[in-house]
Order: C-alpha cells, then sequence, then structure tokens
C-alpha cells in the first residue's frame, strides 16, 4: 500500500468517524426534542384545561375540553355506524335520511352536504366502500340541487366516489365520475394517474368479467350472513308478524312455529313501565356480553343498549312482578335472574343470539349453580314508534313491541338441550326509545314442573 493510499484510508476513516459523531449527536438532540415537545405539550393541555375551566366558570362562553372534542368525534364515528345500520335494516335511501323524512318521524332535521360527506368518510375509513359510495353520491347530489358547499368541494366529493366505486370493481363508472373530476381540475394528479389506470384496465379487458346481476346482489347483501339479512328483513316486517295475534285483553296467545312456543300475553301491568324506569335513570350502563374466548364481560357493537339489574327487595312492585311470572309460566321464580331493565336508544339493537348457555360456554351460568336459562320472559315496557322488534330468525316471526306486553318461550327442550330453533334478536331502533325488561327463568326449581323429555329433542 503506497503513502498517499494510506492517507486517503486515513481520510476516509476520519469522514466516517466524523459522520457516525454527527448522526449521534443528531439523534440526541432529536430525542431530546421528543420529550421536550412530549412535555410542553403535556403543561400546554394542563394549562389550557386550565383556562378552558376558568372561562366556562365565568358563564359568558362554553368552550369543550379538548378531551371532549376528540370523545365528540368518536361519538360522530359511532353515530355514524348507527345511521348506516338503520339505512341497511330498513332500506332506507340516502336522501330519505337526508331529508329526515323517516318513517314515524315528525321532525324534519335535514343533512347538509359536508354531513353527507362526513358519514361517506367514516364508511371509507372502515374500507366499507359500498356507504361511500351512498354518501358521496348523496353530497355531490345536493351539491348539484345547488345546496351551498361548506367545507366540501365537488372535486373531493368526485374523488372519494370514483375510488369507491372503482373498489367495488365498476371500472367504466369510476372511469366517469373521474373524467367530471378533471373536467373541474385538469391538473389533478391522482385522478390523471387514476383515469390512465382505469383506461388501461378497461382496454386490455383487464376487469374480472362479473355479471351485473351478480354485482348487484353483492352489493345488496353487503357480505352479510344470511343470518343477519334474515334478521334485517324480519325488522321491516317482511315475515310473520305477531301482533295480529294478540288481542287487549289479560289473555295468552299462543302461536306454535315449529318447536318454539311464544306468548304474547296483556299484563296490564303498568307499574313495572312507570317504576321500573323510574328506579333506574341513573343505574343504566353499557350492556355486555360473554367473551367466549376469556368469558370476561365485554362491550360488542352487535349489543347496543343500556342495561341494569333489579333485586326484588328494591321495590315491592319487583316482587309482585317475580310472582305474576310465576303464576303465569307455572314456573319457579326463585332461581330465577334479576329482573334486567334495558333501554335501547335509536340505532339502539342486539343481533341474532341464544339467550342459553351452549355448550362449551356454559361457564357463564355455571357459577350460579341454578342451569342454564330454561325459558325467557320479555316484557315490552314502552311503544316504539319505528322499529326495535323482538324477531326470531329461525322461525321467521317478527313481535312487534307494545307497552304492556309480555313474550315468553323457552329456550331449552325438556331434555335440557338448547333449542336452536329460539335464536332471536332486537331490531334497531329507528324512532324513539325502546323500553323493555327481562326475567331469565333457571333451570333449577322446574324439576317438578316441567316434565323431562328423554329424547334431545324431546
Ligand atoms: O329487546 C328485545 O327485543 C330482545 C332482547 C334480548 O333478546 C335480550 O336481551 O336477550
Ligand atoms: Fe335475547
Amino acid at each position: 500500500m503506497t503513502h498517499s493510499q494510506v492517507l486517503q484510508l486515513q481520510t476516509d476513516q476520519h469522514f466516517l468517524f466524523a459522520l457516525l459523531g454527527v448522526s449521534c449527536v443528531m439523534l440526541l438532540w432529536c430525542l431530546l426534542f421528543t420529550v421536550v415537545c412530549y412535555v410542553v405539550i403535556g403543561l400546554f393541555s394542563v394549562v389550557l384545561t386550565v383556562v378552558i375551566s376558568f372561562i366556562n366558570t365565568l358563564g359568558v362562553i362554553f368552550l369543550p375540553h379538548p378531551v371532549w372534542l376528540f370523545w365528540h368525534s368518536s361519538q360522530r364515528r359511532t353515530a355514524a355506524k348507527a345511521l348506516m345500520r338503520l339505512q341497511d335494516t330498513y332500506q332506507l335511501d340516502t336522501n330519505t335520511i337526508s331529508t329526515g323524512e323517516l318513517p314515524g318521524s315528525s321532525s324534519v332535521a335535514s343533512l347538509t352536504v359536508d354531513d353527507c360527506f362526513d358519514l361517506g368518510k367514516v364508511a371509507y375509513s372502515e374500507a366499507d366502500y359500498y356507504h361511500t359510495e351512498l354518501w358521496m353520491a348523496q353530497a355531490l347530489k345536493q351539491l348539484d340541487q345547488g345546496e351551498t358547499p361548506g367545507l366540501m368541494d365537488t372535486v373531493t366529493i368526485l374523488e372519494y366516489l370514483s375510488y369507491s366505486i372503482y373498489q367495488q370493481g365498476e371500472v367504466e363508472r369510476a372511469l366517469n365520475f373521474t373524467k367530471r373530476l378533471l373536467e373541474l381540475d385538469p391538473t389533478h394528479q391522482r385522478a390523471n394517474m387514476n383515469l390512465k389506470h382505469y383506461e388501461y384496465l378497461l382496454s386490455e379487458q383487464k376487469v374480472e368479467a362479473m355479471e351485473e346481476d351478480e354485482r348487484r346482489q353483492k352489493r345488496e347483501s353487503r357480505g352479510q350472513t344470511d343470518d343477519l339479512l334474515k334478521y334485517e328483513q324480519l325488522c321491516r316486517g317482511e315475515g310473520t308478524g305477531m301482533s295480529e295475534f294478540v288481542s287487549p285483553k289479560n289473555v295468552c296467545i299462543l302461536l306454535q312455529t315449529f318447536n318454539v312456543f311464544f306468548v304474547q300475553i296483556y299484563v296490564s301491568f303498568t307499574e313495572i313501565s312507570e317504576k321500573g324506569r323510574f328506579l333506574l335513570y341513573h343505574r343504566l350502563r353499557r350492556a355486555t356480553v360473554h367473551d367466549p374466548q376469556t368469558g370476561k364481560l365485554t362491550t360488542a357493537h352487535y349489543r347496543v343498549s343500556k342495561s341494569a339489574w333489579l333485586k326484588a327487595y328494591e321495590h315491592p312492585v319487583l316482587d309482585k312482578i317475580n310472582q305474576r311470572i310465576g303464576d303465569i309460566t307455572g314456573l319457579d321464580v326463585t332461581t330465577a335472574e334479576d329482573l334486567q331493565v334495558a333501554n335501547y336508544g335509536i340505532g339502539g339493537q342486539y343481533e341474532p343470539h341464544f339467550d342459553f348457555g351452549q355448550k362449551g360456554e356454559l361457564y357463564a351460568f355455571e357459577e350460579s349453580g341454578t342451569g342454564n336459562r330454561i325459558a325467557t320472559w320479555l316484557f315490552y315496557m314502552s311503544d316504539v314508534p319505528a322499529g326495535g322488534a323482538t324477531v326470531f330468525t329461525k322461525v321467521g316471526v317478527t313481535v312487534w313491541p307494545i307497552k304492556g306486553t309480555a313474550v315468553f318461550w323457552y329456550n331449552l327442550y325438556p331434555s335440557g338441550e338448547g333449542d336452536y330453533q329460539t335464536r332471536h334478536a332486537a331490531c334497531p331502533v329507528l324512532v324513539g326509545s325502546k323500553w323493555v325488561s327481562n326475567k331469565w327463568i333457571r333451570e333449577r326449581g322446574q324439576e317438578f314442573r316441567r316434565r323431562c323429555g328423554l329424547q334431545e329433542t324431546d
């Protein structure tokens, strides 16, 4: 190695060490900066909270807390999802929702272009392109009808619209909307790229040949299971209704479908409706379900309501109710669960489920030593102006809530086996609020009241 090569090597080494040194110093600076930012933001938020609280105490103007702002946006997302649930279940078109002309409702509250855009954006963030398309198209329609644009402009809406249509496999329609966008903004980079991409797909016939019918079917079912589609269908009343079988007398009407007995009863028990609610106002909590994996109670998107348990000693009327249920059903209610009162707001629902503990998950009922839920007594404590029916998805029955009535059914065969025909659900409330109470009756104590069956499905 020559002298000049050695010198070169040393210079290179010095350069590398210098670079390493600078990188380390920069890294330290970045770390320091992050920590400082964290502390400053923390301090800032404390100061902001104090200032906001102080201004609010003056009572001149009300400022929301920053955490509330975040909470508000998450509430908005939840509300958006509830609205789309209602839209699907009751097959409401976006225009009906946007103009506020809901069935059973007299109040007219309309949505702005920005509201429609927001709804589409929530759907988009969940990769739900079906609803993205519907809401972006509604936003566009309102703009085309001359509504003054808010924060959202036609170009942005067109971009979301064409992309969601493309995602659903309709390249030609996506291309048309992209062309419309480019007429408004010819230099839009993404739209120009998309245009080329769509044209390429169409020219090379790369688009999967999916029949129009098949595509429509796929869109309409939104990837939902048959069980959920049946649930929605029954919620709209497209099945056997029970209300016509009920007469306003204190009698039970029996309808036997397959193995399930339903009884809708006028119980003329106004106290439960009035007192039950009164006792509860401060105790209602978001309803939970058992997580089959962990066995723990948790909230779930498929059960949206608030509920609370009422113990018999809390009010004389609760004791009376227990006795009445016992007298009518002939079952022992001393082993039954406390009365659970539930309230569903707009969009509140409980998707298809069984009330009994299934094999392998009986732990939920094992602790009490009173056995599985042999039967369900469901009290309707309010009328519901629209939506909110109880539906039995396997047997195809819809029960409309009528204040002062109750439904009763056995969840188990006399053999103790779960009856899978009892699959049922609470439909989303469309207008108003739904109040119900449940009494789940247990197996213990019924040994001499309901004869055992020898066959599994006896
Ligand atoms: O509210 C209803 O209609 C049904 C409620 C239900 O099935 C339940 O709470 O288990
Ligand atoms: Fe249930």
